[in-house]
Order: structure tokens, then sequence, then C-alpha cells
């Protein structure tokens, strides 16, 4: 069985550029984003994202994070506007987090991590299929929405309450009828740079757009992300917590801004 990559001591990110060598590419993700060099720029338009809920398919552990996937064959649920040009696809949503509240996000700002980071992945259906686009430049695009402790949040509630049901590595069950509208912040301004999968493949073919207003999740719901496992049902249970990359390096990059 080949030795994947994880979150693990011997097989963490700090190894990935063994197999990936594009580890150490140009435009890798995540970053931090430092405020008071971030550009803005007024010509990026509002974020218009646009979701049908009655294309959520299912909810998955599949050993990396807790994902919702969604149909994707024909324009249901999309994002369009801010930085990107023409219309990309929903194709899923996960999440990324700690093994304590001080801890979780992939992104950071002005060096402070968040207890967790939402990614919502559109393709450029410029290209035939997500597979196709997720090797082009301009393939990918991931909204970015932080986590921070605070009130219990109904909206995740719902993701939160099926946990139990996939608890294990490659287990899934259904998961009709969200919206996942229901996650984002009431604010949509934005920071936005050319990047990359934060996990392998680790291809640098995603525009990234963070958002700058964070969602809440209470300490209990937090805790219910983390009773969720990296191993299968009859191996020895290894918590699924700290399953975030640390910022790259910017490597001459530009972060904008979509507002003052
Ligand atoms: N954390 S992240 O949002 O950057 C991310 C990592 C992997 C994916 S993917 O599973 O969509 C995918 C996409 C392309 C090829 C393989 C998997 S999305
Ligand atoms: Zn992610």
């Amino acid at each position: 069985m080949p030795h994947d990559w994880g979150y693990g001591a011997d097989n963490g990110p700090d190894t990935w550029h063994e197999k990936f060598p594009i580890a150490n590419g140009p435009r890798q993700s995540p970053i931090d984003i430092v405020t008071g060099e971030a550009r803005y720029d007024p010509e990026l338009r509002p974020l218009t994202l646009r979701y049908d809920p009655s294309v959520s398919l299912d909810i998955i552990n599949n050993g990396h994070s807790v994902q919702v996937t969604f149909s994707d064959d024909k324009d249901a649920s999309t994002l369009t506007g801010g930085p990107i040009t023409g219309t990309y696809r929903l194709k899923q949503f996960h999440f990324h987090w700690g093994s304590s509240d001080d801890k979780g996000s992939e992104h950071t700002v002005d060096g402070k991590l968040y207890p967790a980071e939402l990614h919502l992945v559109h393709w450029n259906t410029t290209y035939p299929n997500f597979g196709e686009a997720a090797s082009k430049s301009d393939g990918l695009a991931v909204v970015g929405v932080f986590l921070e402790i605070g009130a219990a949040n109904p909206q995740l509630q719902k993701v939160i309450d099926v946990l139990d049901a996939i608890k294990a590595k490659a287990t899934q069950t259904s998961f009709a009828d969200f919206d996942p509208t229901t996650l984002l912040p009431n604010t949509l301004d934005y920071w936005t740079y050319d990047g990359s999968l934060t996990t392998p493949p680790l291809l640098e073919s995603v525009t990234w757009i963070v958002c700058k207003k964070s969602i809440s999740a209470s300490p209990a719901q937090m805790e219910k992300f983390r009773s969720l496992l990296f191993s299968v049902e009859g191996e020895p249970e290894c918590q699924m917590v700290d399953n975030y990359r640390p910022p790259q390096p910017l490597k001459g990059r530009e972060v904008r801004s979509s507002s003052k």
C-alpha cells in the first residue's frame, strides 16, 4: 500500500514535496495575508454566489477532511464576478481545523490563525469538466471562509448533525437539499491571489478568494469536527485534527483587496 500523504509526522506537509515537487513551486497555498500589503483594486467586482440546494449530493469522510459534494453537470450552483471571468461551478466544500481553538485555518491574516477554514471549490466551465479544469492555471476558484469561536451556528449544525455517520475514513452518507449560501458571512469583502490546492496534488490552478469576514462556530461544534477520524473502521483510531497546511512563501505574488 503506497505511503499516502496526510498530516502526520511522517507523511505531513513537510514531506509532500517528495512525491509532489510542485510543493516548492512559485504559486503555492495557503499564504499569510498581510493586510497592510494587500492592494485595494477598484476594478474587482462583488462576488456573485448562486447556489441551488437541490444539487447537493452527499457528505464524505475522505480521510483528509469532511466534504460535501454537488452534482455539477449543469450551471445550478455557480460563482461569477469577483476576480474571475466567466462562470465557475461548485463541485464541493470541505473544512480544515485544529486540535485546539488556537489553530486550524490554512490562510492566516497578519499571522493570526483561526480555529477552522471552509473551502468552497469551483471549476471554470470554459473547460469540459472538473478534472480538465484542475490542471489549468485559471481552472479553479476556491472561496475561503474563516470560522471563529462564538455562538453556535445553526447552519453549520446541519453538517455537524451527520458527522457521527461518517466518523471513519471512506464513509459517506446522503446530504440533500443543503444550501451552502447559509455558510457564508453576511458581507463578501475579500482578498484574492493566484495560488494552488493546499493538499496534494498541490496543482497551481486556484484563484483564491478569501473572505474578510468570518462565520461563527461554538466550542462544542468545533469538538464535533475533532471527533472525526483519519483512520478506517477497524484500524487504531487516529483523530482527524490539524488537517491544515501552514502558510507558504509568497514568492513575489500580489494580494488584492476588494475593499479599502
Ligand atoms: N484545500 S483546497 O481547497 O485547496 C483543495 C484540495 C484538494 C481539492 S479537490 O479535492 O477538489 C482536488 C482538486 C484537483 C485535483 C484533486 C483534488 S480542493
Ligand atoms: Zn481546503
